[in-house]
């Protein structure tokens, strides 16, 4: 059966890391889910969209036949495919801020190691062939690939490997498996991709639409609302200490001559240490409060 021309289908972990947090940056961007007692797929109740819920590895493919308009994976499983594809037929829109971990080498806490040049005739047991070979050939060293689909951290027990090659984030899993890294190979995170295939008019509007929102929602987890009160002299200063914010509002304080509200849109993170200098150039009564919707 031919897809829906008249809707988007958007490819979805079904299960793992990233499922859930998909959903979420979805939901956030207004997207109604509904409920399915078909768990494979999901329509969007007040956007002409369709979910499709697969194993991560098939996302890149499903995007670049143009099977899916669009996806949700990580960098991981993306470089890998792409290493494998004769030519890119998607493209990465935006990055979202979740779903990241680090593609590593990893030795046994026993095993001696003193730069890649130790990998040299080792076997590396890894889910990511591709991206642990380009990164051999990058550092110059002759080394054996095992290709594994999981548990790549039993490799050195099972005596399959000495070094695996697999994704960390706190690194508890190297840990309980007696392993230490030793050489990060790739940061990752989760990516929305496109197919670069072509669109009819209806999709291409729709495929607009969804990028708007989910923009949007990106802007709005970075950005901050700040409310600060600042001396007139003071002022350049503490506009200029603000993170990514165009032009401020400032409005005189009733009955406080000479004192300023000051209030911005940063788009960028605001730290601690941002406060303390604003502090520092005179301002108090600093609030910063989150901002729930945004379009630009
Ligand atoms: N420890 C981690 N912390 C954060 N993100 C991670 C971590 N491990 C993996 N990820 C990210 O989440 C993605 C999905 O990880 P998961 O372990 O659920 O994949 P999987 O077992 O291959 O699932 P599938 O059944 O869909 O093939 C990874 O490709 C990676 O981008
Ligand atoms: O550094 P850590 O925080 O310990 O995370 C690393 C683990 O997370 C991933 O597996 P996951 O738990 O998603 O399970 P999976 O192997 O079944 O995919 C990855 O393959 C590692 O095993
Ligand atoms: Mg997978």
């Amino acid at each position: 059966m031919l897809a829906d021309r008249t809707r988007l289908h958007i490819a979805l972990q079904k299960s793992g890391r990233l499922s859930d947090l998909s959903r979420d940056l979805l939901r956030d961007a207004g997207f109604r889910i509904q409920r399915s007692k078909n768990s494979l797929t999901a329509r969007v109740e007040n956007f002409p969209a369709e979910l499709m819920f697969v194993r991560d590895d098939d996302i890149p493919t499903f995007v670049s036949d143009g099977v899916c308009e669009f996806g949700i994976v990580g960098q991981n499983v993306l470089e890998e495919f792409a290493l494998g594809a004769d030519e890119q037929r998607y493209e990465v829109l935006a990055e979202l801020g979740f779903g990241g971990c680090s593609l590593k080498i990893a030795a046994p806490e026993t095993l001696a190691y003193d730069g890649p040049k130790s990998l040299t005739g080792e076997r590396i047991a890894t889910s990511y062939p591709r991206i642990v070979r380009r990164y051999l050939a990058e550092q110059g060293i002759d080394a054996k690939i095992v290709k594994m689909n999981g548990a790549v951290e039993l490799a050195p027990r099972l005596q399959i490997a000495n070094f695996v090659c697999d994704l960390v984030s706190t690194g508890a899993t190297l840990e309980a498996n007696g392993l230490r890294p030793v050489e990060t190979v790739l940061d990752s995170q989760a990516v929305l991709i496109r197919t670069t295939k072509m669109l009819d008019d209806t999709r291409s509007k729709l495929s607009a639409g969804l990028l708007t929102r989910v923009d949007g929602v990106l802007t709005t987890k970075e950005s901050k609302y700040i409310m600060l009160n600042a001396t007139g002299q003071s002022l350049q200063q503490i506009t200029s200490l603000l993170p990514g914010a165009g032009a401020p509002t400032i409005v005189p304080l009733h009955g406080r001559p000479g004192q300023f509200a000051v209030h911005a849109v940063c788009q960028e993170s605001v730290f601690w240490e941002t406060l303390e200098q604003l502090k520092g150039a005179g301002a108090s009564a600093i609030l910063v409060v989150p901002i729930e919707k945004m379009m630009m």
